[in-house]
Formats: C-alpha cells, structure tokens, sequence
C-alpha cells in the first residue's frame, strides 16, 4: 500500500488501541540501529515466486497443512506469519519467508531462521524489548515498521503480522496470494498464543483481528493480484474459497 494512504489507516488504528506514535518510533529507530551493526537485507534481496501462500495462525491452519504437506509446494512462495511458523515446522515445512513481531514461538522461529527462512522483523511501541532481545540472534532480517521508514527498516502498509505478509508479497512483485489459516473471526490458537490454549480471543486480539481483515479486503478490492482463500473462518470479501486440494490448478 502506499505510504501516504497507509498512514491514514495508521491513524485510525493508533486512535482505536490507544497506541502511542513515538512509541512506535522509537522502537523502529533501535531495529534500525541494530540492523546497522548485525547487517540487514532489502526487498531487492528478496526474490519471490509469482504465487505465494500466506499462512495464519488461525484454527484452520493445522487442517489446511495436513492436505499441503503432501502437495507438491514448489511453485509457491511461503510466507508465515509468526506464530503459524510452529505449525509449519511441526509439519516439515520450513517458510520462505517468517513475518513476525518476535512474540511468537521464538525458538521455532530461530529455527526456522537457521534453516534458511528470511526473516522480516516488525518494530512496534510494545516488543521493543523482543527487539532488543532476539534480532541478535538472528540473520537474514529485514526489517519493518508501521510508522515512519528509517534507512533499513521498510513501511509496506499492514497492522497484523497476517495482513503484513499480504502486503509485503504485493510489494515484492506476487500475482496470486492464498490464504491460509487467515481465519480471522473470534478464536485464536495455541500458535498465536503460545503460553495458552485454544480458545476465545481477548478484546484486544478481536480488534487486531477485525483490523487484519479489513486491511486484507482493501488489497482484494484496491489490487490486480488474485487472492485465493483456503482458510475456513470468516468469508474474505471478494475471495473465492477453495479446497485446498484445488490449488494444484492454480
Ligand atoms: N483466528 C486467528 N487467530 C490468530 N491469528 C490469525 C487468525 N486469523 C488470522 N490470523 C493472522 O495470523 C497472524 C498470526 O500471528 P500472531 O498470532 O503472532 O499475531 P500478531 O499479529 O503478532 O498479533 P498479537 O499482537 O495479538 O500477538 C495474525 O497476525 C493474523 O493476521
Ligand atoms: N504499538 C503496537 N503496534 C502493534 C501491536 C501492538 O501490540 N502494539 N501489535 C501488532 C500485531 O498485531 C502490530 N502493531
Ligand atoms: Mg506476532
């Protein structure tokens, strides 16, 4: 999304959670400052297949992976969103691509790292110290923010880390986006929740969840790229549904 539109809807979600800006910009500032001294990579490092799988960590994300992992993944690019990296990993399916904002499962997200996933690291006002802490740790990182772009730490536009991968793969060049485990709706799983069960979102996750499929309905409707939908949950706007087995047509 462009960046002058992309602050609109910026503003509105900081009004909506009561985030603070400064925050936010303060936390991108020491990604970009450790990105200096460990070394980063840009969108030009970063080549990408025409088609790309986004997965989620929503509940039908364990369902969708039991029919891919036997399907014959090569022609997609792969692209987790945080937490759904556990999934992946417990399926032997090392991501591409692992979009996070270092709060979910990081030793699977090491992991995955050392197995070859790049890593695109998102800055906000609430995991400056998960910044501190675990890029470090890791290689192959590009780095993100929802506020202002620094030298290395890149604005494509999305809230979620979810909504963040479909924006990065439309920055990076995809045509066809599918989504997976992008339930959004009201329960969240133990990959988005690590210390948890199943269950109910809190308020809070609900709203972040109802902003990711806003965000997502924007790039159905505002874009060329074709979206496909293998997730079960709420019906994405404009998407059509598909069994997973289906996408060997695609
Ligand atoms: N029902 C769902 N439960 C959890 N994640 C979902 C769901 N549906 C879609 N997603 C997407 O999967 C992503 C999983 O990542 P993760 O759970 O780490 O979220 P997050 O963006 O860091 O949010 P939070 O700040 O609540 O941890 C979410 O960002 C969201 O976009
Ligand atoms: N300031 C702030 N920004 C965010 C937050 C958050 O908790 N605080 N959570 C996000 C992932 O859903 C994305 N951006
Ligand atoms: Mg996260």
């Amino acid at each position: 999304m462009e960046l002058t539109l992309w602050m609109q809807w910026y503003q509105l979600i900081l009004e909506d959670f009561g985030f603070k800006k400064d925050d936010d910009e303060l936390s991108a500032e020491i990604l970009n400052n450790i990105l200096d001294d460990v070394g980063s990579i840009t969108p030009q490092d970063i080549d990408i297949k025409d088609k790309v799988i986004v997965f989620g960590a929503g509940p039908s994300l364990k369902p969708n992976l039991a029919d891919l992992k036997n399907m014959d993944l090569d022609g997609f690019t792969l692209i987790a969103a945080d937490g759904a990296t556990t999934a992946l990993l417990e399926d032997g399916i090392v991501p591409d691509i692992v979009v996070t904002d270092l709060d979910g499962r990081m030793n699977d997200i090491i992991t995955a790292n050392q197995q070859g996933a790049l890593m695109v690291v998102h800055a906000h006002g609430n995991n400056r110290e998960q910044v501190e802490k675990y890029t470090p740790q890791l290689v192959n990182i590009m780095g993100t923010t929802q506020s202002k772009p620094l030298a290395s730490v890149y604005n494509f536009g999305g809230f979620t880390d979810g909504d963040r991968c479909v924006f990065l793969a439309m920055a990076l060049g995809a045509q066809v986006i599918v989504l997976s485990g992008m339930d959004f709706g009201k329960t969240v799983t133990h990959y988005s929740r690590p210390d948890q069960e199943d269950g109910p979102a809190d308020s809070v996750k609900e709203k972040k969840l109802k902003w990711a499929k806003k965000l997502v309905e924007w790039a159905v409707a505002n874009t060329q790229v074709q979206f496909l939908n293998i997730s079960g949950g709420e019906e994405v706007q404009g998407v059509k549904t598909l069994n997973p087995a289906d996408l060997s047509r695609w």
